[in-house]
């Protein structure tokens, strides 16, 4: 049976392949794998690599969803409290900035795939065009998603209004969950729109003293600064963000962006 694939799932798809394609390691023996829709057509590719190929990998799930991409692709299983050594995790993305800081967590997987993002050696996201971005927090309008202990959600929503997030909200759990959207790790996900953006500029190298701080790397640490975060979705610099990101493109095209 053949499907017609939407402009946005082909998109996503051949965006996917090309980072499989280019990015697989040959003798790879941990990959990590991210959440959400682009990241299906990662497995989708490395499947038809074939058993002579991942048969020796494990492969280490960012949440409920990637753990079921990988049995149901018959692909052996790990976790990340076992193996912290990755040659490679791919993943996708909320929002990529020219800079390559991400907003990511849409899919509220945010802290297990930064837990993956940072034990791997290379990082790799894939996403359609329409996660390019002149700014962060422009283009994705849901805001960045932050992880929270749940009895913290209202202390740090208030702290978030004094950071100049506008209206953030506890994320709801949709029609078939009543109240909010309850993390694989237990938590509440808190939405935090900063409409006006971060004007992208490169992230200070860690160890300069004198360098200001780029907006991005300001907001990043003032939200790990609040009490009751436990991850937000801004994957910058100072945690990981990817060596290379691919986005399928609306005319077929996949456009590549890596660090300068
Ligand atoms: O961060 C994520 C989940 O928490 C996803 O990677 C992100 O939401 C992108 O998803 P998609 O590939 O469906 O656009």
């Amino acid at each position: 049976m053949t499907t017609t694939l939407s402009v946005v799932e082909s998109a996503k798809r051949q965006a996917a392949y090309r980072a499989v394609d280019e990015h697989f390691p040959p003798h790879a023996r941990f990959v990590g794998i991210g959440s959400g829709s682009t990241v299906v057509f990662v497995v989708e590719r490395i499947v038809q690599l074939g058993r002579d190929t991942t048969d020796s990998i494990t492969f280490i799930p960012t949440g409920y969803q990637s753990k079921e991409l990988i049995i149901n692709g018959g692909l052996k299983l790990g976790s990340i409290d076992r193996y912290t050594e990755l040659d490679i995790a791919f993943d996708g993305a909320d929002e990529v900035d020219p800079y390559l800081n991400c907003i990511k967590g849409g899919g509220a997987c945010l802290f297990q795939e930064k837990l993956v993002a940072i034990c791997a050696k290379k990082f790799v996201v894939v996403a359609d065009y329409r996660k390019i971005s002149p700014s962060l927090s422009t283009h994705y309008t849901p805001g960045i998603p932050i992880e929270v202990v749940p009895p913290a959600a209202n202390y740090i929503l208030s702290r978030l209004t004094t950071l100049g997030a506008v209206s953030p909200v506890i994320r709801m759990g949709g029609a078939s969950k009543a109240g909010p959207c309850i993390t694989d790790n237990g938590n509440f996900i808190i939405d935090a729109p900063f409409p006006d953006g971060f004007i992208p500029s490169p992230s200070s190298p860690l160890s300069h003293p004198h360098k200001p701080l780029s907006p991005v790397e300001e907001l990043a640490r003032a939200l790990k600064g609040i009490v009751g975060v436990v991850e937000h979705g801004i994957f910058w610099n100072g945690d990981r963000k990817p060596i290379i990101a691919y986005f399928g493109m609306e005319d077929g095209r996949v456009e590549l962006r890596s660090h300068a």
